[in-house]
């Protein structure tokens, strides 16, 4: 494997940006992403009459609307795919109507679909003058709920004081939300324990959406897995970057890939993997998958925590993976409560068809073992979520694909 792979925009920053945008009033975005979840994004921001919006299976249109509807007093039914309607959202609608926003459950208390019935700002009387309100909200749910909070903390007459509670997962795509808030010109301060975001307006800003780190850690598999020699150049990825998944380029470096910064993306290459390691996926659930996919594929033995979120997510990412990797004879094992050893028994590629769950992820963490024989990817069309170019990106590499 040599050569340039071309990244989908990150759909984190595009769909940030987006609602950024729209608070603001305008500015150019460049390089958004093309994925679904944020051509989706931009249909549904771009017609403030529609009275019912569809997130599909997208969390962070579900999420980010939900509290963006809200603010803007709009009236409207929000719902989404089945598995959007078993993904919880109760900790957000909680925190709007202590806001103000008139929210109710169209199906069941606590999940998609939503009514939003507008606005109306309750100014809480023990509150001093020009003090944030104070909300407590739970970390360990998603972060999408505390970034939607914050994105409109600056429309609220007093702004927000959010009270994280609970274990914080995700806390790298709360930090990017603050970023671009700032970049928007919002006022906001992690404090630690509580995040602020100060009243005021958000002035129009151009941005030019980096690469997706999530995206990259395909490719880093796919250097880790194919034969000796093999490098790979993905352009748009930058050195300082605001995704929490550039962890990736570290955890990589112990499966045997190194990345070397160029003025413009990375070049991966080839290296010797170590002997196995412990990895922290608190910060970086969405690289969960490419990493058991890949230490299993190599026989390092990978112990996995922070994987609390996965279950949540477009599927169980657990019983997903667990399911899967045991069809290649690998095996995702909870040893103690939070702890999952990877770990292989005769591990081989053999034609094997792998099951998608609708989510994005099982297919893009599973097709670089075509790097070790031919294997069948149920439902590709899966990819469209973020990284619709996925398939044609590894023909250019030298895959062979055939739809079946
Ligand atoms: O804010 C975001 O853009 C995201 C946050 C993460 O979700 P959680 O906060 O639910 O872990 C991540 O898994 C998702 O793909 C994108
Ligand atoms: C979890 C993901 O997305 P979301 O929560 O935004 O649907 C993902 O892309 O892996």
């Amino acid at each position: 494997m040599r050569g340039t792979a071309q990244l989908p925009a990150s759909k984190s920053e595009s769909n940030r940006a987006l609602i950024l945008q729209a608070l603001a009033g305008g500015g150019q975005l460049d390089n958004l992403s093309d994925a679904n979840d944020t051509q989706l994004m931009q249909r549904l921001l771009a017609d403030p009459t529609t009275l019912e919006l569809d997130a599909e299976d997208a969390g962070t249109v579900m999420r980010f609307l939900t509290a963006y509807l809200a603010v803007t007093d709009r009236h409207a039914l929000l719902t989404g795919t089945a598995r959007m309607r078993e993904r919880p959202i109760a900790v957000l609608v909680e925190a709007l109507r202590q806001l103000g926003a008139d929210i109710s459950y169209e199906e069941a208390e606590g999940y998609p679909p939503l009514r939003l019935r507008g606005w109306k700002v309750v100014a809480p009387e023990q509150e001093t003058e020009n003090e944030p309100t104070e909300l407590k909200v739970r970390g360990d749910i998603s972060s999408q709920y505390i970034s939607a909070l914050l994105m409109v903390g600056p429309m609220l007459p007093n702004g927000l004081r959010i009270w994280l509670t609970g274990k914080v997962g995700s806390r790298p795509y709360i930090r990017m939300t603050m970023a671009l808030m700032q970049h928007f010109g919002g006022e906001c301060r992690d404090l630690g324990t509580a995040l602020e975001a100060r009243a005021g307006r958000y002035q129009p800003a151009d941005y030019t959406i980096e690469s997706d780190w999530s995206a990259a850690s395909y490719w880093y598999a796919m250097v880790a897995l194919a034969p000796a020699g093999s490098h790979i150049t993905l352009p748009g990825l930058r050195r300082y970057s605001w995704q929490g998944d550039q962890a990736i380029v570290d955890i990589m470096a112990q499966l045997g890939v190194t990345t070397e910064f160029l003025t413009d993306g990375v070049r991966l290459v080839q290296t010797t993997p170590s002997a196995g390691f412990t990895q922290d996926f608190t910060d970086c659930p969405d690289l969960a998958q490419t990493v058991a996919v890949v230490a299993a594929a190599l026989n390092v033995p990978v112990l996995m925590t922070g994987l609390e979120s996965l279950r949540i997510k477009e599927t169980d990412r657990i019983f997903a993976l667990q399911t899967e990797l045991a069809n290649f004879g690998a095996f995702l094992t909870e040893e103690t409560e939070g702890f999952f050893r990877v770990s292989t028994e005769n591990f081989h590629v053999a034609g094997q068809t792998v099951a998608t769950y609708h989510d994005h992820r099982m297919a893009m963490a599973f097709a670089p073992l075509a790097l070790r024989g031919a294997i069948t990817i149920e439902a590709p069309k899966v990819v469209r979520k973020s990284y619709p170019q996925f398939w044609s990106e590894l023909e250019k590499a030298g895959f062979t694909t055939e739809v079946q």
